[in-house]
């Protein structure tokens, strides 16, 4: 990290203009801690919103103004916040008006087609210097991965310490990347993760089960109220966030791909009972994942038994054993694609370390997997749910090749609807869930 000095620090938070494009979740975040920490922050959503966001932000430490032109004509760095799909529009309406030399950089989630944007759309004389930070918004920054990509600056290092002096308030890990290293990590880790409890979403509400709910047991326990609470807190958030961030990456769309096909020849193996077959690739899998697997496992099943919707999901005693199809899934879909996943571990979300735990501790803790691989075959008890999850999966995955927003959007929404009266519970357990997880995982 090149932070500049202390004297350097102060002296820039008394010349220097941070700019921010978008007060959403993410960009409101980021102004709030900014000013907070000392910085002059000027910041705008849409401009028909002024009125009303005087309002909201009469209090407010950063000062908001009407529009893009107004923050861009006097911030010495510009953060564009958002939606992935409109950066070309925004970048094209608000960049001419850069400040002469600003740095100019992004919140979006795939790198590329934004850095296309800036280089085809800002004045020549702008920096790009783009960030991301690797959480949501809920989250606490301190200790989250922060991509920090110095694509164009050539002044020996001065905007990239300016950037980094700026963002050391969020208290952040800096990753240095590339924006193709940060698009192939992020495909790899953040979309097929995604992809995995959308499916999972999908796949209850076209069967019409609340899991949590399930009267014959099915969904109780510690790895159970992780898949619930996570798909629920993803369909509890905006669409375009998960939208953009898949179908914006072309690499994604590889990853979400062969996770589609892992879940549908694994399952096409569950039904033909061939359960040599079926061991012999899960524990090649296996091998290639977990191999040189040392030490604590990230997560442990019982210390999550509490965090269930209902009460009878707080015991797992009664609970059925699960054939957990998007589990193998994923680990088979790393083996297929040579992804460590291990490897992307500094570069990682919340959410994709959590996937990772539970996988680890399907296929790490002893008897678990020969259990489950046992459920898969004999059991018919999840064929009904792992048959949906199989069509979620490979219309969750057309969906994002297509590159339709307005499919992605419409599926979308028909789920959200569907578990909308849990949000509210949903959020708070799943808040308290990840704050555990990650407590535990520090450890
Ligand atoms: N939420 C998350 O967990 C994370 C999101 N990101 C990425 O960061 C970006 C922002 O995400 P997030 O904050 O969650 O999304 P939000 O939808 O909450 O924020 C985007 C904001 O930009 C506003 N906006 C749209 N057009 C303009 C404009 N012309 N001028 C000014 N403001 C405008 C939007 O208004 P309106 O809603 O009216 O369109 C909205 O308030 C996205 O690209 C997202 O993918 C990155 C990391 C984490
Ligand atoms: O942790 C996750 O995967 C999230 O869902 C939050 C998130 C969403 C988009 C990003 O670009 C980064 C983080």
């Amino acid at each position: 990290m090149t932070v500049g000095t202390d004297e350097q620090i102060a002296q820039w938070k008394k010349e220097k203009i941070v700019g921010i494009i978008g007060l959403g979740d993410m960009g409101q975040l980021y102004a709030e801690k900014f000013s907070e920490a000392g910085w002059n922050v000027v910041a705008c959503d849409r401009e028909e919103l002024y009125d009303s966001l005087k309002e909201k932000y009469a209090n407010a430490k950063f000062t908001l103004v009407q529009d893009g032109h107004r923050v861009s004509r006097v911030s010495d760095f510009i953060i564009y916040s958002v939606e992935a799909a409109n950066i070309d529009k925004i970048v094209g309406l608000y960049g001419p008006s850069s400040k002469i030399n600003a740095i100019v950089g992004g919140q979006t989630s795939c790198k590329r087609p934004e850095v296309l944007a800036f280089e085809r759309l800002l004045p020549s004389d702008t920096k790009i210097i783009t960030v991301h930070s690797l959480h949501g918004p809920k989250v606490n920054t301190e200790g989250q991965p922060l991509v920090i990509i110095d694509h164009r600056s050539n002044d020996n290092g001065y905007s990239l310490s300016l950037v980094d002096s700026i963002m050391s308030c969020l208290k952040s890990e800096h990753v240095y990347l590339t924006c193709d290293e940060h698009d192939k990590i992020t495909a790899d880790t953040q979309a097929v993760t995604h992809a995995a409890f959308l499916s999972m979403g999908s796949a209850w509400a076209k069967s019409e089960t609340y899991p949590w709910d399930a009267k014959d047991n099915k969904w109780q326990g510690g790895i159970e109220n992780v898949k619930i609470n996570i798909s629920l807190r993803i369909y509890s958030n905006k669409w375009h966030v998960y939208a953009g961030l898949a179908i914006t990456n072309p690499q994604a769309h590889k990853q979400i791909l062969q996770y589609a096909t892992s879940v549908t020849e694994l399952f096409t193996l569950f039904i033909d009972h061939k359960k040599e077959e079926l061991t012999e690739r899960i524990m090649k899998a296996k091998e290639f994942v977990f191999g040189n697997h040392t030490g604590l496992l990230l997560l442990d099943d019982s210390l999550l038994d509490e965090f269930s919707l209902s009460e009878k999901g707080r015991n797992s005693i009664n609970s059925v054993p699960n054939s957990h199809l998007s589990l193998l899934a994923i680990v088979d879909s790393w083996y297929q694609l040579g992804i460590n996943p291990y490897d992307h571990m500094i570069c990682s979300t919340p959410l994709f370390r959590i996937f990772l735990g539970v996988s680890e501790y399907l296929f790490l803790t002893p008897g678990l997997l020969d259990k489950t691989i046992d459920a898969a075959i004999d059991d018919k008890a999840f064929r009904s749910i792992d048959l949906e999850f199989v069509v979620a999966a490979r219309k969750w995955s057309s969906i994002v090749s297509f590159e339709s927003f307005d499919l992605y959007q419409k599926q979308f929404d028909d789920v959200q609807k569907f578990f909308e009266p849990m949000f509210p519970a949903a959020t708070k357990i799943g808040n308290d869930m990840i704050k555990k997880i990650l407590a535990h995982s520090k450890k």
